[in-house]
């Protein structure tokens, strides 16, 4: 590869505190694409997911791997002219080669919710999924960004770093839990509410991603608008159970998955926009955290060219935000500590 293929000039579009909008030179590694693997890409989410994620010019190289239905939704993702080559990988005997190489691993591997349940519930059939996923990934691709979808990810996360502690290849910066649907669906309910346009609102979501875990700070929300007490507290409620109202919507017939799929290439996105050396990409995650007294919290993160770069604080909170923060800290630890547990007993 000549090295005018592998480093490039872009230039990107960047906001200073001001709000001022300018144009500025970076340099990225982005000649040689890079190798993105789905995990579950024959589920609800994985399907759509491959489908963004083939059409991200960053992946030179997507792999989609599933305990069944992989070759059917290579074959169809594989006819779009895009950039990158699809293989399809199913049953475990070919899950070494799916991961062989990756920079990028996505995981929306398991069950998921039918009304009336939480996702703890899923806690026993995912725990276990995730668990065999990630022994795999410590074993063929130890560098790569890890994404984790599959619920619950307060859970999932723990068990994933555990699982590479194990294995000696665990990396606080590469292990990612996908938050961003909580961000997107904040971002939604407050354009409607604020009546901004939806393409220009910002919303920091914090805390984990179940329930009253999910912590939306409507306080530091863009561009302002004036809501009541009584707007917020809805506000949030809505947020931390968009899954439940996607969930009852859908009669049984599973949770978001569209939604879900876009949140998450969103997400991918990012973290190959980091990886290539693109500055100032922030996005909020699931990841291990000094930001509270809890191992693992979601906040805003900075990626760079080894995942996380910089975890970002939470910034001013309101009274109650500050009371929604210490309500879900005793939920969150006991998630973590469940994680924990299972992939050290089992
Ligand atoms: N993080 C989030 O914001 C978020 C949002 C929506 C859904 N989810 C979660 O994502 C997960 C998947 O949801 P879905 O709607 O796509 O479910 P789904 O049942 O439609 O698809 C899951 C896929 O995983 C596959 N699978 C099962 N075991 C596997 C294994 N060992 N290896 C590889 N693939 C395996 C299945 O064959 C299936 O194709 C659920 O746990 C759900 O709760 C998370
Ligand atoms: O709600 C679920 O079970 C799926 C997902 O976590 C979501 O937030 O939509």
């Amino acid at each position: 590869m000549r090295p005018s293929m592998l480093r490039s000039v872009h230039s990107a579009i960047t906001r200073s505190s001001g709000g001022q909008v300018s144009r500025r030179a970076y340099s990225v590694d982005s000649g040689s694409g890079r190798k993105v693997a789905v995990l579950g890409a024959a589920g609800g989410i994985g399907q759509p997911l491959a489908l963004l994620m083939k059409l991200n010019p960053l992946v030179s190289h997507l792999s989609l791997y599933d305990i069944a239905g992989t070759p059917g939704v290579a074959a169809d993702v594989g006819h779009i002219n895009t950039r990158s080559e699809v293989k399809g990988y199913m049953g475990d005997e070919n899950l070494g080669a799916a991961l062989e190489g990756c920079d990028v691993v996505i995981i929306p591997a398991g069950v998921p919710r039918k009304p009336g349940m939480t996702r703890d519930d899923l806690f026993n059939i995912n725990a276990g999924i995730v668990k065999s996923l990630c022994t795999a990934i410590a074993k063929y691709c130890p560098n790569a960004l890890v994404n984790m979808i599959s619920n619950p990810v307060n859970s999932t996360v723990p068990i994933a770093a555990e699982v590479f502690k194990k294995a000696g290849t665990y990396d606080e910066k590469r292990l990612f839990g996908v938050t961003t649907l909580d961000v997107v669906r904040a971002k939604t309910f407050y354009a409607g509410k604020a009546n901004v346009p939806v393409a220009e609102v910002n919303v920091p979501v914090v805390g984990g991603h179940a329930g009253i875990t999910i912590l939306p700070l409507f306080s530091q929300a863009t561009p302002k608008a004036n809501l009541s007490d009584e707007d917020i507290i809805a506000l949030t409620k809505r947020t931390q159970d968009g899954g439940t109202e996607v969930v009852e919507a859908k009669a049984g017939k599973g949770s978001a998955t569209l939604s879900m799929a876009y949140a998450g290439a969103l997400f991918a996105d990012a973290c190959l926009k980091g990886l290539n050396g693109v500055p100032d990409v922030v996005e909020c995650s699931y990841v291990q955290s000094n930001v509270t007294e809890l191992p693992f919290f979601a906040s805003k993160v900075r990626l760079g060219k080894n995942g996380v770069e910089e975890v970002l604080g939470l910034g001013p909170l309101s009274g109650f935000e500050k009371d929604g923060l210490e309500k879900l800290k005793p939920e969150l630890a006991a998630s973590i500590e469940k994680g924990i547990k299972f992939a050290n007993q089992s």
